[in-house]
């Protein structure tokens, strides 16, 4: 039996990128639902009747602290055992941008269900902190695809797609970290120059702007090593369509933009 899934999208105090969110899933033909995280957490249990979990990108509570640190501190507290029974559950969990940065800063990513309940204040083998040029920064970048099993990124080689964020730098306390996401299949996304045949995971960090941000690793996107949670820096929301593309008129493009397909994966995991 085939189901429309339903989608939680939860948005905390200065989230601005639900909306286009929630349409996207919409578009795919899931049963998208804008959750205040407010109303989350008068009734926790709500969480239950969802199927896919979304932190969409924005800036919740002014980036005050650090950018997803006062959001991710809800779900490590308060909702600490209804997060571990979604986490434990055949469930999918997506987080742009700043869903991103909540996901790592309350310890969801990387490690998924294994590492929760992930304690406040806990030491973190990595981070997404300031961008290199010390600047929020606002462009398309090219970007390939090193985990293909991940469920989101199933039959996406590479992509295009636009980031918008300040604190988008990945940063990692060593070597050994990278090691690990590399024999999980847990780093999903690199930054890479355009027109290369294939994406290779390369420690020289490549220059701005094909790298935006200076990201260990040119790392754009991680998952759990279940392939069922994933966090990005890009946008795939804001390229529905091909028109959103600065030069698809000149590129020719047209009907939809190749962020939709991430959604839709994560609709097809539910047939
Ligand atoms: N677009 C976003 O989600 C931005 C995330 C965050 N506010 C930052 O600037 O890093």
């Amino acid at each position: 039996m085939s189901t429309s899934p339903k989608v939680c999208v939860l948005r905390a105090p200065g989230t601005n990128c639900d909306i286009e969110t929630a349409h996207a899933f919409d578009l795919c033909g899931a049963h998208p639902t804008r959750i205040h995280l407010l109303q989350l957490l008068e009734n926790p249990n709500q969480l239950d009747d969802y199927q896919i979990l979304c932190l969409p990108g924005g800036f919740s509570y002014g980036d005050d602290v650090g950018a997803g640190v006062i959001f991710a501190s809800h779900l490590q507290g308060q909702l600490s055992e209804t997060i571990g029974n979604f986490l434990a559950a055949d469930k999918l969990v997506l987080g742009i941008c700043n869903g991103f940065q909540v996901l790592l800063k309350a310890g969801i990513l990387p490690g998924g269900a294994k590492s929760w309940p992930s304690p406040p204040n806990q030491s973190r083998d990595a981070t997404l902190t300031w961008n290199t040029n010390g600047k929020y920064t606002s462009l398309w970048v090219q970007l390939g695809v090193l985990a293909p099993e991940n469920v989101f990124l199933k039959g996406i080689d590479q992509i295009e797609l636009p980031i918008a964020h300040a604190e988008g730098r990945i940063a990692v306390s060593d070597v050994a970290v990278i090691e690990r996401w590399k024999a999980n299949q847990q780093i999903a996304m690199c930054y890479r120059e355009s027109g290369e045949a294939e994406t290779t995971l390369q420690e020289e960090i490549l220059d701005y702007p094909i790298n935006p941000n200076g990201s260990a690793y040119n790392i754009a996107a991680l998952g759990d090593p279940t392939g069922r949670i994933l966090g990005l820096m890009p946008h795939p929301e804001r390229f529905l369509f091909a028109t959103q593309h600065p030069q698809w008129t000149r590129l020719g493009l047209e009907g939809e933009g190749a962020g939709i397909q991430l959604f839709r994966n994560a609709v097809n995991y539910f047939e």
